[in-house]
């Protein structure tokens, strides 16, 4: 196996909205591309995609030597992954195709390359079943665009070798992203479970006339959505219990987890979840006192604030 540092080669399959934007974020941090997608026309959306994304990315800074040309558009899936020492699979999200497409390609890659799939929310379990050597099979969830938002999440299946797992992380890791590892298979992974319950109560509101669309998503962009990109809800809610942090909040508002403002199932607050989230945040908080993580949070808002074009020229927020 090439150490995750030293890869040079990589193979995008599928180069759709995903598959593209994985493309133009291994070309930018230096790695020379190699993609193949079956669709009519798919080399040139796929060259508009990375020309598209380019200023962007060249703004960003780019990996020295990094190169758009750097990218070579396969006549067949074979060729594609002949010689990768990594290969990312973004084909649509449709499990019997995944499972076909996963045991070509491990048909066809050289002996030991890990293989990732960019699926939302198939555990690799039941995409692995076909495969030759479903050791080397891993889930590498991304977010759209995947240039420019750092999270994957890295989590392998029944058959997965941990050790696939593992270098997977450190590729990614190598290759500019930020990495959660998953050590159980959770439907959804981490972030796309959080974000499916936000959808589905997003849903019930607009199904039900109790908000609209627009109304729904000025809750998150004007709202909670600010804070989020700065601190994650659990530090965000931390400091909505003031100084006595996460356990006055709790003390304070977690009963009304039991009130109906969800259609989901609350979980029961017992003292090892309580636990859990206090401890968690302290953790997260890294001694950083309360006055310090509100200072963290509000400057963070100000620069998405103005990053995102919503400041005055004075300074103030439109
Ligand atoms: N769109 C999103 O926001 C996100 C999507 N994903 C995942 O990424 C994967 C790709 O999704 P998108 O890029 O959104 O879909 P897409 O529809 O934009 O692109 C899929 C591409 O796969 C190609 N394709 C069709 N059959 C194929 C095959 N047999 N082998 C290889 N390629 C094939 C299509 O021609 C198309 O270009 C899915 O697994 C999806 O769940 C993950 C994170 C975010
Ligand atoms: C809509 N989606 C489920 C495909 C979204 C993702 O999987 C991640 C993202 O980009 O938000």
């Amino acid at each position: 196996m090439t150490p995750p540092e030293n890869v040079r080669r990589v193979a995008c399959v599928g180069a759709g909205v995903i598959g593209g934007g994985w493309v133009a974020h291994f070309l930018a941090r230096g790695y020379d591309v190699t993609a193949w997608d079956p669709a009519p026309g798919a080399a040139q959306k796929l060259r508009r995609l990375v020309d598209a994304a380019w200023p962007a990315l060249t703004s960003l800074g780019l990996a020295e030597g990094a190169s758009a040309d750097r990218l070579t558009v396969a006549a067949t899936l074979e060729q594609a992954v002949a010689d990768a020492e990594f290969v990312q699979e973004s084909a649509p999200e449709k499990l019997d195709l995944k499972r076909d497409l996963l045991a070509r390609l491990d048909a066809a890659t050289p002996p030991g390359v890990v293989i990732a799939s960019s699926t939302s929310g198939y555990p690799m379990t039941d995409m692995q079943t076909t495969a030759a050597d479903p050791s080397r099979l891993v889930v590498g969830h991304p977010f759209n665009p995947p240039y420019l938002i750092p999270l994957v999440e890295v989590v392998g299946g029944e058959r997965t070798d941990a050790a696939a797992v593992a270098w997977a992380a450190r590729f990614y890791e190598s290759a500019g992203k930020s990495v959660i590892t998953m050590d159980n298979e959770v439907p959804g992974f981490i972030a796309n479970r959080l974000q499916e319950a936000l959808w589905r109560e997003a849903l019930h509101m607009v199904a039900n006339g109790e908000a609209t669309v627009r109304d729904i998503d000025l809750s998150i962009t004007e709202g909670p959505g600010l804070r989020w990109a700065v601190m994650g809800p659990m530090l965000t809610f931390a400091l909505a219990g003031g100084e006595g942090g996460m356990a006055h909040m709790l003390d304070h508002f977690g009963p009304s987890l039991k009130s109906p403002w969800t259609r989901l199932e609350a979980p029961e607050l017992d003292t090892e979840l309580y636990d859990a989230v206090v401890t968690g945040c302290d953790e997260a908080a890294g001694g950083r006192t309360i006055a310090d993580l509100v200072a963290e949070r509000d400057q963070g808002v100000i620069e998405v604030l103005r990053a995102t074009g919503r400041l005055g020229r004075e300074g103030g927020a439109r």
